[in-house]
């Protein structure tokens, strides 16, 4: 079964004018896929990835998590599938400035509620560790880099332990650096992880290093290809997935 499925979605703002953000859009996402979505200024990438990501809901057709329509849900268990299933990466990290580090990464555990307090501390500080800010614990968004910053945001996202990432030009106001730090982060949650991730990107040279790209023209896929070339890194992923699929 698939992780994400849209099946014909399109999304329409109703107003004076009427926008369509995403038409028609069917596409299925499996567990260990490494896709970016790719396409020119305003062809409705982000848009996409907020339906995918139950950040809104479509105008017609329906978008399933694991099988179930995000449409039978109440506001209650779309919160609680975001929070255990999705993980998100925004261009600008979104940390909540009086909180620390850690205290930023706790949030999204806090609001399941499957941890007690000491749990929830260990774990934020090894995924902390685990993306080279062992020594950042306590520093608030406004002590670290910019860089610093989005692997704290990657921390957050991946704080329930989400299969599914989502980015939304993860690296799209880095350093070159940093940026490709991230897209390495984001590389090895696929690889060694066998976790999905979904990006939205203008950086070609991540694109290009992933698996899969959906390319978006005016809210329609205009084509939905696997690349060849990015499938070394990867060569073991769809054992990975598959094996994760059998234990989950
Ligand atoms: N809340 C909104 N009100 C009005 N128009 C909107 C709104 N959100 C998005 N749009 C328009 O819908 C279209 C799709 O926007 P979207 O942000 O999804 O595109 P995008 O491909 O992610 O663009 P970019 O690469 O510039 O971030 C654009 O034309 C945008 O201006």
């Amino acid at each position: 079964m698939p992780l994400i499925e849209a099946r014909g979605v399109t999304r329409i703002l109703s107003g004076a004018v009427e926008t369509t953000l995403v038409s028609d859009v069917s596409l299925s996402i499996g567990a260990g896929e490494f896709v970016a979505v790719t396409g020119p200024s305003g062809s409705g990438k982000s848009s996409l990835l907020y339906l995918l990501g139950l950040l809104d809901l479509p105008t017609a057709g329906e978008v399933l998590i694991r099988g179930r329509p995000t449409h039978a849900m109440d506001e209650a268990e779309r919160a609680a599938t975001r929070l255990a299933t999705l993980g998100f990466v925004f261009q600008f990290h979104f940390l909540l400035p009086e909180f620390s580090a850690l205290g930023n990464v706790m949030i999204p555990m806090r609001k399941l509620g499957r941890l007690d307090a000491r749990a929830m501390r260990e774990r934020a500080a090894l995924l902390l560790e685990q993306l080279g800010l062992g020594g950042h614990l306590d520093k608030l968004p406004e002590q670290l880099s910019g860089g610093q910053r989005q692997r704290v945001a990657m921390a957050r996202a991946l704080a329930n332990d989400p299969p599914v990432i989502l980015a939304d030009e993860p690296t799209g106001s880095l350093d070159t650096r940093s940026s490709a730090q991230v897209r390495d982060i984001l590389a090895r949650l696929v690889a060694e992880q066998g976790r999905t991730v979904v990006a939205v990107t203008h950086d070609l040279t991540f694109a290009e290093a992933m698996r899969r790209r959906i390319h978006l023209v005016d809210g329609r896929i205009v084509s939905d290809e696997f690349s060849p070339a990015a499938a070394g890194p990867q060569a073991g992923l769809n054992q990975v997935a598959q094996t994760q699929a059998a234990t989950s």
